[in-house]
């Protein structure tokens, strides 16, 4: 009888970007991280500070958003577990491009920039892995700037959810996000939001439960968001 053992995780099991590396060249990298805590609400870093570390999430949710002159947010993405962020202001040596904001208790590594740059420097086969990174943020940047051009308002709001909702295949799909939160990501004002809300509900889509949006028709909003059925 074949006797199957777990699988061995460690803190980067699951992490894209160190899935290629020798166990040896792991460890150095887990010995090198510095654990972190984040308490809901805490921010992580913000917009302009200088960038110093990688962040490795291992649990929890972390959104990722830009500030106004007016104090106005726009959550360009929300972070959760096995991604990374803060690779950017690493790779061009600069600041960082937008703020960071715990939206559930966190915990994650910290890898330094030295620490990155010195694997980056000795194990070239993680230069796939980062460019792979790059290429799918760029990628939806540009869905992104599209959406803002070709979907109105409610196309963004009902595309915003199917992205929350993920892979998923339930038919009903509970969402942690209160409508400034999703105005905030859609990119709307928060009553315009709300309208496209109700009128998501009004069809059937989905219900609101306090601080959640309970989604029932996830192929409904797809085709409202012009996505392509499954
Ligand atoms: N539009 C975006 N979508 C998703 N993640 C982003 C976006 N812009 C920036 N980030 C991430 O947010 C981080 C902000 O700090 P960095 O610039 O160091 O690295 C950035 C990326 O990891």
């Amino acid at each position: 009888m074949e006797v199957r053992l777990p699988e061995p995780g460690d803190a980067l099991t699951g992490v894209e970007m160190f899935a290629g590396l020798e166990p040896e060249v792991r460890q150095r990298v887990i010995a090198a991280a510095v654990p972190r805590t984040y308490r809901k609400g805490q921010l992580l870093f913000v917009e302009n500070d200088p960038g110093e570390s990688l962040i490795v999430l291992r649990r929890g949710a972390v959104a990722v958003f830009r500030t106004a002159p007016t104090g106005e947010r726009a959550v360009l993405s929300v972070i959760r577990p096995p991604d990374v962020l803060g690779e950017v202001s690493l790779l061009d040596a600069s600041t960082r491009s937008a703020s960071a904001e715990a939206i559930e208790d966190c915990t994650a590594l910290a890898l330094s920039r030295g620490a990155f740059m010195e694997l980056v420097h000795s194990n070239p086969r993680i230069l796939d892995a980062v460019m792979r990174s790059l290429g799918g943020l760029i990628r939806r940047l540009t869905e992104q700037n599209a959406d803002h051009v070709f979907l109105d308002l409610p196309g963004r709001v009902a595309k915003t959810l199917v992205r929350l909702a993920g892979e998923s295949h339930a038919p009903m799909i509970t969402i942690e996000l209160n409508q400034s939160q999703l105005a905030e990501m859609a990119g709307g004002s928060r009553q315009s939001v709300n309208q496209a809300i109700g009128s998501f509900a009004s069809r059937g889509w989905l219900r609101t439960e306090g601080r959640r949006i309970v989604v029932t028709d996830v192929a409904a909003l797809r085709r409202r968001a012009g996505m392509n059925d499954r």
